[in-house]
């Protein structure tokens, strides 16, 4: 049987906004960058920029404890929006909360709530996945033991193999280095768990091994896990609700079913044609090129 792991931290249970993990309404975020081919200052002061609308009037809550995804393709704003969750940047406009707090005016304390795990993640790649483990235990104040003791469930549920816990990072697969950090993330036990692209580049062994934990932590810790991805198959076995973003813009929102029903579809490919007019191979190839 499995149990239920402690969190250190937990967000303040009186609240009523409680309730929900993350509370945006209207949040808009714009950059401005040099149109291509006219980087020179003096392009610039002729004024060749063009404004872009990465987060364009966006709304949405996710409840505590839900599997929530954000499904888009290359540039519609998936990673502004998890910078924007974990306080890298602030809106322009509009309001954003995670468990009633304000992003713009609780930084320091939403940060101790928030774990966020990208495929850039900052590992010490000369340590073994153990060594970085124990690493973060400390930092987050956990005893030795338990910290010992939780890295090594981890990376076995994780499915990395004892010889490889003491093999420094560098000389591991990017999809294993991928694995140790969403263990890394895990070791907090954090409340908002933000996965920016969780299995982008894992083998399908490693892609299932990935997911099944995904699943088994939301049975057992109080977690909530909002997740970008560019997998359609993920985002419907994965999550509670799903979000399509285009342009800036969630186009849709509801349960995998919700948004078949929603445009009488019977895949997700066909969801997103019928909501934005695009092929999703086609979104995708255009991703390839621009990468
Ligand atoms: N710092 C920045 N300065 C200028 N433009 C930016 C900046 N960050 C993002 N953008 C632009 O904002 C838009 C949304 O980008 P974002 O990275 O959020 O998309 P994405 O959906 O995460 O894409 P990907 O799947 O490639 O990660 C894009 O047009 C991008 O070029």
């Amino acid at each position: 049987m499995t149990q239920a792991i402690s969190t250190p931290e937990h967000p303040p249970h009186h609240q009523a906004v409680d309730d929900f993990a993350i509370h945006c309404q209207h949040v808009n975020k714009v950059f401005v960058e040099t149109v291509e081919g006219s980087r020179r200052w003096s392009n610039w002061f002729r004024g060749e920029r063009r404004v872009v609308k990465a987060v364009n009037d966006v709304s949405f809550t996710v409840k505590r404890g839900e599997i929530f995804g954000l499904l888009g393709p290359n540039g519609s704003g998936k990673s502004t929006l998890i910078r924007l969750l974990s306080t890298l940047l602030l809106p322009d406009s509009g309001t954003l909360s995670i468990f009633g707090k304000d992003v713009v005016r609780h930084q320091h304390e939403i940060r101790r709530w928030i774990n966020r795990v990208s495929v850039e993640a900052s590992f010490f790649k000369k340590l073994s996945a153990m060594e970085n483990l124990r690493y973060a235990a400390r930092l987050y104040g956990l005893p030795v033991e338990e910290g010992e003791n939780r890295a090594m469930e981890i990376l076995r549920r994780l499915g990395i193999r004892k010889n490889k816990v003491h093999t420094p990072l560098e000389n591991l697969s990017r999809g294993m280095q991928q694995k140790v950090a969403i263990a890394r993330a895990l070791m907090t036990s954090p409340v908002l768990i933000l996965l920016d692209e969780p299995t982008t580049g894992l083998d399908p062994k490693s892609k299932r091994d990935v997911q099944k934990y995904v699943k088994e932590v939301m049975q057992t810790h109080d977690a909530t896990i909002f997740l970008t991805t560019h997998d359609m198959e993920e985002a419907e076995s994965l999550c509670d609700r799903i979000a399509i973003i285009d342009q800036g813009r969630i186009v849709a929102l509801d349960t995998p079913d919700g948004l078949k029903r929603l445009v009488g579809a019977d895949s997700m490919e066909t969801v997103f044609f019928e909501l934005t007019g695009k092929d999703w191979e086609e979104a995708l190839a255009d991703e390839d090129m621009d990468a």
